[in-house]
């Protein structure tokens, strides 16, 4: 927070690598030096001497000249430098210029750059070109860049600081920087703080003197209440993420500007409750399972990622209840489950497992015994869904007659047979596949009866979910021959990490492909899902659309433009929307849009107003009775 009135208070803003995100003489370098079989060399040299001068190691005046003469640069070069650093301004600065153009009597930039690159560019974003205090640069009569005005403070040892004396503010001076030099002015008392700016660079030497450190400007403008693009900093949010997820969705989430931590594996109940507070966002696969209890702990949390499809492994009343939206990756892996069912099929129907696990033994067992082609067999799907349809549609490809079952009335794509009920189709099948979702209900839906309905011989599989199959029934009808071949994919229970061991009664039994819950594990699907699912999440933090959650009121919102947006996530009572718009009116707010959707449990209103507010309206807003969450979009 200011301690002054704003109008008291200055801002000392460092140029390379705080207001752009390089150091322009590196960037000067790399235009001059074109052509030159030692650019390489040279540019490290000026980059080690540039970190150098910034963490005290050597006087300005030794590292400015010995820049200077690695350079060779020329006055041509200048516009190429200007272009280029004008795309290199740092992303916080970028977003926040209302904020330097605002407040441009209290913003002076101190540099022991040069203006003739300088002003340029912060002018562009609203600094005043007569608050810009840096060196300039002395040139020969061809125009080559031979040094700089010396009698310039700037372009000595401690030249910060006499500038800075020289200014003679009135008021609070608050640096804000990247450099030992930025904290001299702090420790000469001539600042009243130092804010150590790491978003393009982390000097340790700096860090550790500074009185504050500002990963971005935005952190700068929260702490200090300033108006500023973001309601809250991205780099304080945090995403924890779990299970291997695809890197992908690391570096979307890290673009950002989040704060992401991995890690391989899943976590118990009691790891993740202590993993999980203060996490804003959650990625999770089908190995976490996110408890009423986890929830209770999760102080900070306002959306879950499920990297994957099934969402039965978390608690979705208990996040409504919370107002934690959940989303989900519904189509991203489908085709690669249907891709494995299929070459298992295939695989079983042969006996090619067994026949592959003799030959490496050395038995050679060439015979046509119990090894059938797949077209003309009578596949039968349980579930009809996502997956479900596009297996029948490349069943049917290859030859085989589709019949399925599903407790909601859906459309038979292609010739496939729609089966009224389970037991028709059980007993019509050659081979059964389960692609039913992961409901509590579905436990144990294939048992002794429905292994008992099934044809002779029948080939089973299930790439769904391991609870919906009675393991010992299935080993019962595997021994007795009933089934002739399974290929199973998921299991009750299947070990948190790949160093656990898998153990099941289904090990070691003929004619049983097992695999690891892979069905969707293929560099395509998780690369998708890497994709899609961060796309959902952000799209929720930054605009506040629901649209594809599994259990929020679904809202697809127009971009926010010149306004704020306010998300009200309430029980659905009756009366919460009138209660809102009282508020609103009451305070002569202008509401430029708003949206309101509702579900059983939950409602979601959301109201666009116009920039200018009071802020009292948010704290009433928040005490609204059944409010369960509210945010605040800038
Ligand atoms: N093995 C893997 O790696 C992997 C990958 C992706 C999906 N999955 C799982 O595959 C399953 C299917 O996925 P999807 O995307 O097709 O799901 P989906 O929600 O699109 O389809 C599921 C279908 O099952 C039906 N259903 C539910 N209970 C039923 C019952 N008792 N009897 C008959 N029909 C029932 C639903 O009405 C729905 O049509 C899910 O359990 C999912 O979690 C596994
Ligand atoms: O990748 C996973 O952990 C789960 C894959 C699959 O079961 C899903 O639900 O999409």
């Amino acid at each position: 927070m200011l301690t002054k009135p704003l109008e008291q208070t200055y801002f000392i803003i460092d140029f390379d690598s705080t207001f752009t995100k390089v150091e322009a003489l590196d960037v000067l370098g790399e235009i001059s030096l074109i052509g030159r079989p030692d650019r390489d060399d040279v540019l490290d040299q000026i980059r080690t001497i540039t970190d150098r001068g910034m963490a005290g190691e050597l006087s300005l005046a030794q590292s400015l000249e010995q820049r200077l003469r690695l350079l060779n640069a020329h006055r041509d070069h200048l516009p190429a430098l200007i272009e280029t650093l004008m795309t290199k301004v740092s992303d916080s600065f970028q977003r926040n210029r209302s904020f330097l153009s605002e407040h441009a009597d209290q913003i002076y930039i101190v540099s022991s750059g040069f203006k003739e690159f300088i002003v340029p560019i912060v002018t562009a974003l609203g600094v005043k070109e007569d608050h810009v205090f840096a060196n300039t640069f002395e040139y020969d009569e061809k125009g080559n860049i031979v040094g700089c005005d010396c009698e310039n403070p700037l372009a000595t040892d401690g030249g910060k600081v006499k500038l800075m004396r020289s200014l003679q503010l009135d008021g609070d001076v608050y640096v804000i920087g990247d450099g030992y030099t930025d904290y001299e002015i702090r420790e000469s008392g001539l600042a009243n703080r130092f804010y150590a700016f790491t978003e393009n660079v982390l000097r340790p030497s700096v860090v550790e003197k500074a009185d504050y450190v500002s990963p971005s400007l935005d952190d700068f403008l929260f702490d200090n209440k300033l108006s500023r693009s973001h309601s809250y900093p991205k780099s304080r949010i945090k995403v924890l993420l779990l299970e291997n997820v695809h890197p992908v969705a690391v570096h979307l989430f890290e673009q950002e500007g989040f704060s992401v931590e991995i890690r391989k594996g899943a976590l118990d109940e009691d790891e993740l409750i202590e993993a999980i507070r203060g996490v804003h966002i959650l990625g999770i696969r089908s190995k976490t399972n996110v408890t009423q209890r986890v929830l209770e702990h999760a102080d900070r949390l306002i959306t879950i990622g499920a990297f994957c499809i099934g969402t039965n492994q978390i608690d979705l009343t208990a996040c409504s209840e919370r107002g934690i939206a959940v989303f989900n990756a519904p189509y991203s892996n489908t085709r690669s489950v249907v891709e494995l069912a299929i070459g298992e099929i295939i695989m079983l129907i042969r006996n090619v497992v067994s026949k592959s696990n003799k030959m490496h033994e050395g038995v050679w067992d060439k015979s046509a015994n119990n090894s059938f082609e797949v077209r003309g067999k009578k596949l039968g799907l349980i579930g009809y869904g996502n997956i479900g349809t596009q297996l029948s549609v490349v069943a049917e490809a290859l030859g085989m007659e589709v019949y399925f079952y599903d407790v909601v009335d859906k459309l038979a794509l292609g010739n496939a047979r729609k089966c009224r009920t389970l037991e028709d189709l059980l007993a019509v099948s050659d081979i059964v596949s389960l692609h039913t979702d992961g409901r509590k209900d579905n436990k144990n839906l294939i048992g002794a009866r429905e292994f008992g309905l099934m044809k002779e011989g029948v080939i089973f599989l299930n790439l769904s979910r391991g609870h919906i199959v009675d393991i010992p029934a299935l080993v019962e009808a595997i021994k007795s021959g009933k089934v002739a071949g399974a290929g199973i994919d998921v299991f009750p229970y299947e070990p948190k990490t790949n160093s656990e061991e898998f153990i099941n009664e289904l090990r070691g039994l003929p004619n049983v492909i097992l695999t690891p819950h892979i069905g969707g594990s293929t560099e395509e699907a998780q690369e998708n899902i890497g994709t899609f699912v961060p796309g959902k999440l952000l799209e929720y933090i930054n605009n506040g659309s629901t649209y594809g959650s599994v259990n929020f009121p679904e809202l697809q919102l127009p971009l926010l433009k010149e306004s704020h947006r306010l998300l009200h996530i309430h029980r659905n009572v009756p009366g919460i929307l009138s209660q809102l718009n009282q508020i609103f009116a009451k305070h002569h707010i202008n509401i430029k849009g708003q949206y309101l959707k509702t579900d059983e449990h939950i409602g979601y209103v959301i109201t666009d107003i116009a920039k200018e507010y009071d802020e009292d309206v948010v704290a009433e807003l928040r005490n609204v009775e059944n409010t369960i969450k509210f945010r605040l979009l800038y």
